[in-house]
């Protein structure tokens, strides 16, 4: 420990009784010696943060200010991995909420279909997706080598923006600001990535640009590896494979879109469904406490009639190949091929029955549509419409009545809340994992928001040392005493203070690597980037009021529960917890224990 200044009145003499006094003090306010021999302590006249009082106040009362290290913050040296890990019970099947939703107020409960009541396996599913696609592609002129290539169905996360133009893939935080950034597999560097997307007008602010393709379902993941693997193919091997970005992911969409198409996918799932679709053995509990509480139930997907019904007899239960219509009462209303997003807009879409039997279909508006006839008395599933139709139908009061629960970002969250008023609830099957794992790495988090803390309070310290040096530095021109003393003991401060912050700053950027790895080894955590939220989690954030890991989530609640939200905050909400105010806080109380201290000395 180092006591450090001049005497007579300006300072501490080393060995003096004052010092010996402040050691004394020193000690007993910091437990632990060990941290005690890092701090490097000195008396000062003026107080930087309280108030800055007159200078004859100032010279009448000294005051314990400096230290390299703000001596409340945590032990650095303090082994994490040694602590036990608190009891943690992994994801519970909790519902979150955005947005405050009364289920009283809710008259109709909608559901998608294809990965919201049916989940499909990342391994077997979208692999169709992706050789189909290197198969279409094969045939158009690509070559024949990429047909065997593998898919890795867990490189890609939904939420990420395909720059189709360029050839990256990017991961954007809550303000639109791209803060990953991959040549299809290369990295960019920091420099690469800010030089693209930092500089206006570059920067994606908008997403209507047609370059920019966000990963909004989890359909799109082959869409992605593919197109990387391709960049990674026209940048190594131009003679293979000679045309522009862009054009590449044209052609790998277009590819995709066919194999959803064409029956190359669906045919497969058709012959064995259990193979690529997760059955929920709690779905249909679910469904049927909904309709018991008394709301009405409708399918919204789309999904063609001959596949929702493959799909929904394989979720029912019956085996592979037989199908009924007996999962069918469960709905009120099943609408199919229904082209969302389109159908939340269009007006004038046409609405078709359909023959549950012979899948026939019979235009549904050569009657008067919107009598009072009973059309769901006559058959209750429809092709197409659009979301006037089926606001008739379920004969609801107003679009705030429906919550639907979906997947995708855009079709079922976004446009149905925006375009409709519809209450929403997005399904992210992720989540369980994330929420796991956020649970598994809790003392790491803890030790980051230490870190992070101890971070910002040395850059509030130095920002404080260095105002202390411009103002000393100015004193000392006006009054043309010389005060190096105070000068130099600032500057060693300082000094010691940059040491300290640059070596936090770097364990920090350990630590937080070291646990958005636990996530994912290249993209981190779905919700998060840095310490941000990701644009994926600001979209979840804003436009969808309830979200979840499954749909039979839903019958842990009541079908009456009040979901609330919680409270919202803002930095100045959150005053006390900004480092200023905790270095004052610090200050005074120190300040007060020391002049007690020194009353009582002087008592004595
Ligand atoms: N023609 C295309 N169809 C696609 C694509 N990606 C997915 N799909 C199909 O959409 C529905 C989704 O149904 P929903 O229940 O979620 O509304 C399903 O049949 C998919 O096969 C595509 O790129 N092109
Ligand atoms: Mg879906």
């Amino acid at each position: 420990m180092w006591i450090v200044g001049g005497g007579g009145g300006r300072g501490v003499v080393v060995g003096s009784t004052t010092s010996r006094w402040l050691l004394a003090k020193w000690k007993a306010l910091n437990s632990s010696p060990r941290v005690l021999t890092r701090y490097f302590v000195y008396f000062s006249y003026t107080h930087p943060i309280i108030h800055r009082p007159s200078r004859h106040v100032i010279w009448k009362k000294p005051v314990l200010y400096c230290s390299t290290r703000p001596p409340w913050t945590p032990n650095l040296q303090e082994d994490y991995s040694k602590r036990s890990l608190d009891d943690h019970l992994g994801y519970q099947g909790e519902i979150f909420c955005n947005r405050s939703l009364n289920m009283q107020s809710i008259e109709a409960v909608g559901f998608d279909m294809d990965y919201t009541l049916a989940q499909y396996t990342p391994e077997t599913f979208e692999v169709l997706a992706y050789e189909g696609a290197l198969k279409r592609l094969v045939h158009i002129g690509y070559p024949k080598q990429i047909l065997e290539w593998k898919y890795d169905p867990s490189y890609y996360l939904r939420g990420l923006i395909i720059d189709k133009g360029r050839g990256n893939i990017l991961k954007m935080d809550r303000h639109k600001y791209v803060k990953l950034a991959y040549h299809g597999f290369k990295p960019l560097s920091k420099a690469q990535r800010e030089k693209l997307y930092d500089q206006e007008p570059l920067t994606p602010t908008s997403l209507h640009d047609s370059n920019y393709v966000p990963l909004d379902t989890l359909f799109s993941l082959p869409d992605a590896y593919l197109f990387s693997q391709l960049i990674q193919l026209a940048d190594e091997h131009p003679e293979l494979l000679n045309r522009s970005y862009s054009s590449i992911f044209d052609d790998v969409r277009r590819a995709v879109d066919i194999c959803h198409r064409d029956g190359y996918i669906k045919d497969k799932v058709a012959i064995e469904p259990s193979y690529y679709v997760e059955k929920d053995p709690y779905l249909f509990d679910t469904l049927k406490l909904l309709k018991k509480s008394g709301r009405k139930l409708f399918l919204l997907t789309n999904s063609l009639w001959e596949y929702s019904n493959v799909l929904m007899n394989y979720l029912w239960g019956n085996p592979s190949g037989k199908y009924t219509l007996d999962w069918m009462d469960y709905f009120d209303l099943v609408i199919v091929g229904a082209a969302k997003p389109t159908f939340l807009v269009d007006q004038n879409l046409p609405l078709y029955r359909v023959d549950p039997h012979s899948g026939q279909l019979k235009n549904a508006e050569l009657f008067d549509f919107y009598s009072d006839y009973d059309h769901l008395a006559h058959g209750k599933l429809f092709q197409g419409g659009n979301w006037r139709y089926l606001h008739h139908l379920l004969r609801v009061s107003s679009g705030s009545s429906i919550l639907y629960v979906g997947d995708h970002m855009y079709s079922d969250i976004l446009r149905t809340k925006s375009q409709l008023g519809w209450r929403t609830m997005l399904v992210i099957p992720e989540l369980e994992r994330e929420v796991n794992i956020m649970q598994q790495e809790s003392m790491q988090r803890q030790h980051m928001e230490e870190l992070r803390r101890l971070r910002d309070d040395l850059d509030e310290w130095l920002d404080r040392l260095e105002s202390e040096l411009v103002q000393a530095t100015e004193e000392e021109q006006q009054q043309e005493t010389s005060i190096s003393n105070r000068m130099e003991t600032i500057q060693a401060e300082l000094h010691q203070a940059q040491k300290e912050y640059q070596r936090t700053k770097e364990a920090l950027d350990i630590a937080l690597n070291t646990y958005d790895s636990k996530f994912h080894p290249i993209w981190g955590q779905l919700f998060k980037t840095g310490y941000q939220n990701s644009y994926f989690a600001h979209q979840v954030e804003t436009y969808a009021c309830l979200y979840t890991s499954r749909v039979s989530n839903i019958r842990l609640v009541s079908p009456e529960i009040h979901f609330r939200c919680m409270v919202d905050y803002m930095p100045h909400d959150r005053l006390e917890e900004a480092p200023f105010r905790r270095l004052m806080r610090r200050r005074l109380r120190l300040r007060r224990q020391m002049l007690e201290e020194k009353q009582s000395v002087k008592d004595d």
